[in-house]
């Protein structure tokens, strides 16, 4: 692939090739945009069935950490680190704590957390390298309950919207994914009153899911055909493209998966459907609020949560942008945070004496 073409085109900072052959580490830290302060962004640990795989989903997820750090309101950039490997097979000590002096090396530039894929634990381990890393044990933790308190609040907004009324008692919502995220989410949805049909491709995940929330399973490329009100992506990205969107049958997509959206164009063919689509990166912002809050220095779990509460806000924001100037939500909520960035960009290249 031409990478700096790719970089030129949507104007990326850095991308660092991180190699060690004694674990046998193999990383790609992507920096987008560090217009409003160090770039953060989770780590995620998968098996790319190419270099070129691996190095897009980087990128790709670096950008959307820049946008979603923008409309979070957070003072951070946009980075993200993909390390090729099998995250059931391939960890070890010496694999995050070559990828920590990776971070390390980078002197606050980009500070990790969490992604698919990894664990506190393996955090933990990259903490003895590294001064920058967040969902620490005793700090902040996971972040995926969070993530998944945040996606439960936007989906209650999107219900506002849809049906006039946020309470999502006896709506039927299809969940893709029952990890971190997926599983903490099912739990909100339950408690709430709302019916369960889920996939994942570890029969393990689904196992517990079926047993604790009353869920009903189906097999994974049968979940997007599944007649809903809600389709929430908590899996990975590119799901909702060419094929899937005929097939699917729900009033809203609601997830967590980080760019949900193959291509841009599947935005404005799922507004001519009808559907209402809650933007990837503003819905699941909790958990990048949450870590944030680590870097504060005195993490409060309840002013968090009081915090990722307000994605409901963010979410009714979005809408409003998209029905006033008639464009689809991914557009409103690009718009959103692009205005803060130009905003505050500017603002800070005033000169002040330090
Ligand atoms: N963990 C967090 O706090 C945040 C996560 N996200 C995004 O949310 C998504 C889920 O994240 P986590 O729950 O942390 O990851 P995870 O690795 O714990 O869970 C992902 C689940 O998806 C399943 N899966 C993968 N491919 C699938 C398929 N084709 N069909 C059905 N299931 C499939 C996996 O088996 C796994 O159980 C990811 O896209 C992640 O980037 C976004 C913001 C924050
Ligand atoms: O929630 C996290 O793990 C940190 C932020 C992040 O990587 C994300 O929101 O995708």
């Amino acid at each position: 692939m031409e990478i700096f073409k790719y970089m030129e085109d949507y104007d990326y900072e850095q991308l660092v090739f991180c190699h060690d052959s004694v674990s046998g580490l193999k990383a790609i830290i992507a920096i987008h945009d560090t217009t409003l302060g160090p770039a953060l962004g989770g780590t995620r640990m998968w098996t790319y069935s190419t270099e070129d795989e691996a190095i897009i989903d980087a990128l790709r997820l670096a950008r959307g950490m820049t946008y979603k750090n923008a409309a979070m309101g957070l003072n951070l950039g946009g980075g993200k680190t993909v390390i090729i490997g099998n995250p059931k097979k391939d960890k070890s000590e010496e694999l995050f704590r070559a990828f920590g002096r990776y971070v390390q090396s980078l002197g606050g530039r980009y500070i990790t957390a969490e992604d698919v894929g990894i664990t506190v634990d393996d955090m933990e381990i990259v903490k003895q390298e590294t001064d920058y890393v967040v969902g620490l044990r005793g700090k902040s933790g996971d972040p995926s309950p969070v993530t998944a308190y945040g996606v439960y609040h936007g989906m209650k907004a999107c219900a506002r919207e849809v049906y006039g009324n946020e309470s999502l008692k006896g709506k039927v919502i299809a969940v893709q994914g029952l990890g971190h995220v997926g599983s903490a989410l099912c739990k909100f949805l339950y408690d709430e009153g709302a019916r369960l049909i889920v996939t994942d491709i570890f029969e393990e995940n689904v196992k517990n899911v079926v047993k604790e929330f009353a869920a009903e399973y189906v097999e994974p490329d049968k979940i997007y055909e599944i007649k809903c009100n809600i389709f929430s992506p908590c899996a990975l990205g590119a799901v909702i493209n060419d094929i899937t969107i005929p097939k699917l049958k729900c009033d809203i997509i609601a997830g967590s998966a980080n760019n949900q959206l193959k291509e841009p164009k599947h935005g404005d063919i799922l507004m001519q459907k009808g559907i209402l689509y809650a933007p990837d990166y503003v819905i699941n912002g909790g958990g990048v609020i949450n870590v944030a809050e680590e870097l504060t220095g005195c993490y409060e779990r309840e002013r968090a949560l009081a915090k990722v509460s307000k994605i409901y806000d963010k979410i009714l924001k979005v809408i409003e942008i998209s029905k006033k100037e008639n464009i689809p939500t991914y557009i409103a909520a690009d718009r959103m945070a692009e205005e803060r960035i130009e905003k505050m960009g500017k603002i800070r290249s005033n000169y002040i004496r330090k």
